[in-house]
């Protein structure tokens, strides 16, 4: 994580301008000794952040920080992934409230999808969940239950979208070959791991390391499994805001892990944000254009589409049916694409 940008919004600082003979303790204070966190997990307006100053600071270590937002934070939200500027009791210590002064900017947010409830502003909301993540873990068995194509295509959409990176994860390969998955990505240069209950994990720690890597998944495919052998102690590693095994009646949807580290290595192992209760991304925000290059198997054979072609099964000329005759692309894609756009309530074009 070392070198990543840590520029922050300084619009939340006032100086006062002129008056240099004012005393110094009367200008507001610009948080020059702010250290830097990083947020592992939010529980009802409490913020559980890592110090991440310091030369070791990537490295596992250390307890964590209880924070709440400062007010001069106004509306900006403080999520998951985030890293902020921390003021007041940073100590740790049991009952010590530090305060987030500062987000920095964010280089890829997640939303999670609506609730589908939407007779209130809540249901209707895609909140982001998730701020700088560098990988999109996309979590899928390969046998009980059956892979889901059109949920991992989904996820494809967001992780483009968001310039997050896509790492497939097959699961449960004991049971089933990872074949008809591979086939049906096959022009899409996708990577993948396999994973099994006794395979030692090591290609997937190697694909984590110095990233932070959200895990996303269906019920059933192996995800908490997949948790826990990676993060053995994952449910003390978050202390009292675990999220791990709890129900729905949890805030959080999302918590990070640090990994452990390698051997004796002294490099980042990276960070796993885990998102309990996630059942995909939300899409709304996604404009036509970026649902279609979660497809880039497709995009080529839309350059014969008319203008303003909706690519959809009943736009008569979409140039995508040839395509697709002519053994371009795998017609399950295009099916899938075209579900998604149905489905898709898409709000910016
Ligand atoms: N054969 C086989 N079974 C597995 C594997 N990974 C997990 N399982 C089993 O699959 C079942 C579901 O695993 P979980 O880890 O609970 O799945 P999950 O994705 O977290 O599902 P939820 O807890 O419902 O979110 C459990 O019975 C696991 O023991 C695997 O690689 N191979
Ligand atoms: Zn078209």
């Amino acid at each position: 994580m070392a070198g990543r940008r840590r520029e922050y919004d300084e619009d939340d600082v006032r100086v006062r301008p002129g008056r240099s003979s004012r005393p110094r303790t009367r200008t507001r204070p610009r948080h020059v000794d702010a250290v830097d966190g990083f947020v592992i997990a939010v529980d009802r307006g409490r913020y559980t952040c890592v110090l991440t100053g310091g030369p070791d600071a990537d490295l596992p270590q250390g307890g964590t920080v209880t924070a709440m937002r400062a007010r001069e934070l106004g509306r900006k939200s403080v999520v998951v992934g985030d890293r902020v500027g921390l003021v007041g009791d940073t100590s740790g210590a049991p009952g010590a409230l530090a305060r987030i002064v500062r987000i920095a900017d964010r280089t890829s947010v997640l939303r999670r999808s609506a609730d589908d409830d939407d007779t209130t502003a809540e249901g209707r909301l895609e909140r982001v969940i998730v701020a700088n993540a560098d990988q999109l873990v996309i979590v899928g068995s390969l046998a009980d239950p059956p892979p889901r194509t059109g949920f991992v295509d989904r996820c494809l959409v967001a992780a483009y979208d968001a310039g997050v990176a896509p790492l497939l994860c097959l699961t449960k390969a004991d049971l089933a070959g990872p074949e008809p998955v591979l086939d049906y990505y096959a022009e899409l240069d996708l990577p993948y791991v396999l994973v099994r209950p006794d395979s030692d994990l090591g290609e997937v720690r190697d694909r984590l390391a110095g990233q932070v890597s959200v895990l996303v998944g269906h019920s059933g495919v192996g995800k908490s499994t997949l948790v826990n052998r990676l993060v053995p102690d994952a449910d003390r590693a978050v202390g009292t805001v675990s999220a791990i095994g709890r129900g729905r009646h949890t805030s959080t949807s999302a918590v990070a892990l640090r990994l452990p580290p390698v051997g004796d290595r002294r490099t980042d192992p990276g960070w796993i944000v885990d998102t309990p209760g996630v059942r995909s991304f939300g899409l709304a925000h996604v404009s036509a254009d970026s649902l279609l290059h979660g497809f880039p198997d497709l995009v080529e054979g839309t350059v014969d589409c008319p203008v303003n072609c909706g690519h959809r099964a009943d736009d008569p000329d979409c140039a995508l049916d040839a395509w697709v005759a002519a053994g371009r692309a795998d017609p399950r894609r295009l099916a899938s694409y075209r579900r998604l756009l149905a489905s898709w309530s898409g709000i910016a074009e």
